[in-house]
Parts: structure tokens; C-alpha cells; sequence
């Protein structure tokens, strides 16, 4: 396991929106390496601009200014339709827009996550199973979504997230629906993954009870990254 690569470095990451009429700069130069097998957690204020970073880190939206770099690779020079791909084969998204597909069983919603990386079908079953076995709703793989909690909805998402091995998982609140004791598990979930994998992941939580699980804390701070 190649437990100390550097993943994901992004470097001098500015992020600025045009609102009201005005420029509001959100991420003013931002440092960061995520390394494989790493838990990273973001903490920081409401409004703080943690979901602004997520987005650019995972090839969602694209930075005002700096760069990020997926394993050597810079992202910037990259068309729409080649970060697609990318997000579908090498990340793992639990974020609110991650939702889960209202006319799909459980089952079928972490399916349609292996399907769209291009996993072999003859994997899925397992995989499957597994995923929703780690966070355990596998007694309830043939629901619809509907038919589950909120909580139960966010761990279907988090096995839906690390169904086809993301080498990067990003997860925006990943616990925020669930208690603490099942947001601990679901931590437990993640260092597994990471150990296991090699997965590099980033969370961002304002639960100061997780934090000692993670690797890395960093605090979002006037659109910087401050401590760790
Ligand atoms: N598309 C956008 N257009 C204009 N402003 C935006 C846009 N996206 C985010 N912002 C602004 O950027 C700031 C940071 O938002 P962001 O969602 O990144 O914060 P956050 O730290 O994730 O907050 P929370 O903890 O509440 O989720 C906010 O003031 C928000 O209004």
C-alpha cells in the first residue's frame, strides 16, 4: 500500500462569487495536501466556505485562481467531460447534492456508483453487500429511500461513496443526520477504508467529538486554512 502518497495537493486555491452585485471572496489562498490512507477533517464556521473548497478539491466547480493536483496531475487544463469521468472512477461524493435516486432500492442506488466507474458486473453483488454490511443497512437493501430515516439515507450515500474504491473520498457532513454513536461507527467505517484502501479522505464536521479520529484537522478561518 503506497500509504503516504500525496493524493491531492491544491495550491494557492482562490474561489471568489459575484453576489448582489459584488465580488465576495470565499477561499483566499488555500494550502492543502490530502495523502493517501489519511482521514483529513475541515472544521470551521457556518458560511466559512468548507463546501466551496470541497467542490473544488473533487472537480466540481473549478478554482478562481491556483491549482489542484490529483496525483501529479493538474486538474485545471481539464475539460467538463474529463473531470466527470474522473469523479466517477477515482471520487467518492457524500455531499446534500449526492442525493439518492427516489425510484431505486438501496441496493440498485450503490449499484448505479459501480455501474458509472465501469466496475465489471460480475463484482457488484459483493460489493454491494459489503458496503451496506460496513454501514449497516444491509437488511434493508431493497427499500426505497423514502422508506428510510435521514440518518439511514446518509449511511446509504456513504456506501454508496465508497462502493467503487475511490481512491479520494470528500464528504460534506458526512454524520450530520446521525446520532453519535452511529456517526462514531461511521468514522470507523472511514479508517477502515483508509487502512484498507488507501483511500485519502477529506470530511468537514462541526462535531469537535470526531475530530480526534481524524490524521489531519484543519480550520477554515477567513477563507484560509489555519492549524492542524
Ligand atoms: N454559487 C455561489 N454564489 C454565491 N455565493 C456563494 C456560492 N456558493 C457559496 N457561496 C458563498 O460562499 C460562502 C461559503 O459557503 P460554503 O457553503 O462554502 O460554506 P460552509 O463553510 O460549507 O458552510 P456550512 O458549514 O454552513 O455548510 C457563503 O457566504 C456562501 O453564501
Amino acid at each position: 500500500m503506497e500509504k503516504e502518497e500525496q493524493l491531492l495537493e491544491a495550491s494557492g486555491i482562490r474561489k471568489s462569487f459575484q453576489a448582489g452585485g459584488r465580488k465576495v471572496e470565499v477561499l483566499k489562498g488555500i494550502e492543502m495536501t490530502l495523502v493517501s490512507g489519511c482521514l483529513t477533517m475541515l472544521r470551521g464556521r457556518s458560511g466559512s466556505g468548507k463546501t466551496t473548497l470541497m467542490n473544488v478539491l473533487g472537480g466540481l466547480d473549478r478554482p478562481s485562481a491556483g491549482e489542484v493536483r490529483l496525483r501529479g496531475r493538474a486538474l485545471g487544463g481539464w475539460s467538463d467531460k474529463q473531470l466527470a469521468a474522473l469523479r466517477r472512477k477515482e471520487i467518492g461524493f457524500v455531499f446534500q447534492s449526492s442525493a439518492l435516486l427516489p425510484l431505486l432500492s438501496v441496493r440498485e442506488n450503490v449499484e448505479l456508483s459501480l455501474r458509472m466507474a465501469g466496475i465489471p458486473r460480475s463484482e457488484w453483488q459483493a460489493r454491494t453487500a459489503r458496503c451496506l454490511e460496513a454501514v449497516g443497512l444491509a437488511k434493508r437493501r431493497d427499500h426505497r429511500p423514502h422508506e428510510l430515516s435521514g440518518g439511514e439515507q446518509q449511511r446509504v450515500a456513504i456506501a454508496k461513496a465508497i462502493a467503487h474504491k475511490p481512491r479520494l473520498l470528500l464528504a460534506d457532513e458526512p454524520t450530520a443526520e446521525l446520532d453519535s454513536a452511529m456517526a462514531a461507527r461511521m468514522i470507523g467505517v472511514f479508517r477502515d477504508i483508509a487502512a484498507a484502501e488507501g483511500t485519502a479522505i477529506c470530511m468537514t464536521t462541526h462535531d469537535s467529538a470526531l475530530w480526534e479520529a481524524a490524521d489531519v484537522v484543519y480550520e477554515m478561518a477567513d477563507g484560509r486554512l489555519v492549524g492542524q
